[in-house]
């Protein structure tokens, strides 16, 4: 666990994001091209760190990849420990739809190791046909949308669901439902596409030489995967991604499962972008909406933590480890995430046909 307090994840500055913030217009185009600007830049001492080339930043990036790997089989006293901050949604389902009654459920879904498992090659990490099924059945019933660290097309071709919002690059690409892909309503580090075309094509370049390493982009973002990596060239490899850095101090890295995260430094993230969308569905600062929010990486984090500063909405952890995390609730994988997505729908079924008789009892 102490590990894990070593992240690549500086402070939020609410006011400025707030500041970027479209009004509440549902459909309305905000590409924001002054997101750059100073007031949105955001920066960590360890980012600091990291560039002025610390002889111990590329160690610390190195004991981040290692944080980024849990012991596979936490003891079962400390995760029942756990389980008891954080209980399984599923256990408590009862609780979670007492919480939504009377209330609008809007349901954010993270991708990878929340709706498909995570897999050696991320060109692979297909979401199952089941899976998808139980996905469409939660757009039926409710206001939803896939937030990943993906790019938006990638995610779309996997998930194969058009009734469904998407945002991709870690929130930076919004788009609405619809089949067709080009109606963008939020792309905040838009002036950032060719400095991350660039970095792309220079980390490919630097890291070839590290076996197993792979640079996969993400339009708004880049990840640099170590998961097929040696654990002897880990280090190594963080030496290579810091030397590429080193020449664009407008981003920073954060990292995730078996990955290094390369993305603008503004002050935007998935919790933002699940604002934004609250904000464009028209139920911000409603008390009778409900918004739940299911991931399993660090990046969801932000989510979690913006859903519990704001007194409504819960976070849902995906994950069999014990983990320092503010979400509420916890499930241990996606076939755990499957079933509670039924759950979710077959008592919005129960509620609408109970309603619906209540309905034609008065009527008669
Ligand atoms: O926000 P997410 O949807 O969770 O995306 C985060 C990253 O997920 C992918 O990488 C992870 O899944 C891969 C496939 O299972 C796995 O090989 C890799 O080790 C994981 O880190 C995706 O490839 C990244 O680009 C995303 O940033």
């Amino acid at each position: 666990m102490a590990n894990q307090d070593v992240v690549l994840r500086p402070d939020m500055d609410g006011i400025a994001a707030a500041a970027a913030m479209p009004g509440s217009s549902n459909r309305a185009i905000f590409a924001c091209r002054g997101a750059a600007s100073t007031s949105l830049r955001r920066r960590s001492a360890v980012d600091d760190e990291f560039r002025a080339g610390s002889p111990c930043a590329t160690s610390w990036v190195f004991q981040a990849m290692r944080a980024s790997s849990p012991p596979r089989s936490p003891a079962v006293d400390e995760y029942a420990a756990w389980t008891r901050k954080h209980p399984s949604a599923l256990a408590s389902f009862e609780q979670i739809a007492a919480a939504a009654k009377g209330k609008q459920v809007v349901v954010f879904l993270d991708y990878d190791g929340t709706l498909s498992p995570i897999v050696a090659d991320p060109d692979t990490a297909f979401i199952s046909g089941e899976m998808r099924e139980a996905v469409r059945g939660v757009a039926q019933h409710f206001p939803a949308a896939i937030v990943t660290g993906r790019c938006v097309e990638k995610v779309c071709n996997f998930v194969g669901l058009s009734e469904l919002y998407y945002a991709g690059s870690h929130g930076m690409d919004i788009k609405g439902p619809g089949s067709n892909a080009e109606e963008v309503l939020l792309q905040p580090a838009r002036e950032f596409l060719p400095v991350i075309a660039e970095v792309y094509e220079a980390l490919v370049e630097k890291t070839k030489t590290t076996p197993g390493a792979r640079v996969e982009n993400n339009k708004f973002c880049l990840s640099v995967h170590f998961r097929c990596v040696d654990e002897k060239r880990w280090s190594p490899l963080a030496e290579q991604v810091k030397e590429v850095l080193r020449d664009y101090p407008d981003l920073r890295l954060n990292e995730g499962r078996k990955v290094l995260e390369i993305r603008p430094s503004i002050m935007w993230d998935k919790g933002k972008a699940v604002e934004f969308l609250l904000q464009s569905l028209g139920f911000d600062g409603r008390s009778d909406v409900l918004p739940l929010y299911l991931g399993d990486d660090r990046t969801d984090e932000d989510a979690f933590k913006m859903l519990r500063k704001r007194g409504h909405g819960l976070g849902i952890l995906v994950s069999k480890c014990p983990r320092e995390t503010d979400a509420s609730y916890s499930l241990q994988d996606p076939t755990e995430v499957m079933e509670f997505l039924h759950r979710l729908v077959q008592w919005k079924r129960r509620r609408s046909s109970s309603s619906s008789s209540s309905a034609m009892r008065a009527r008669v």
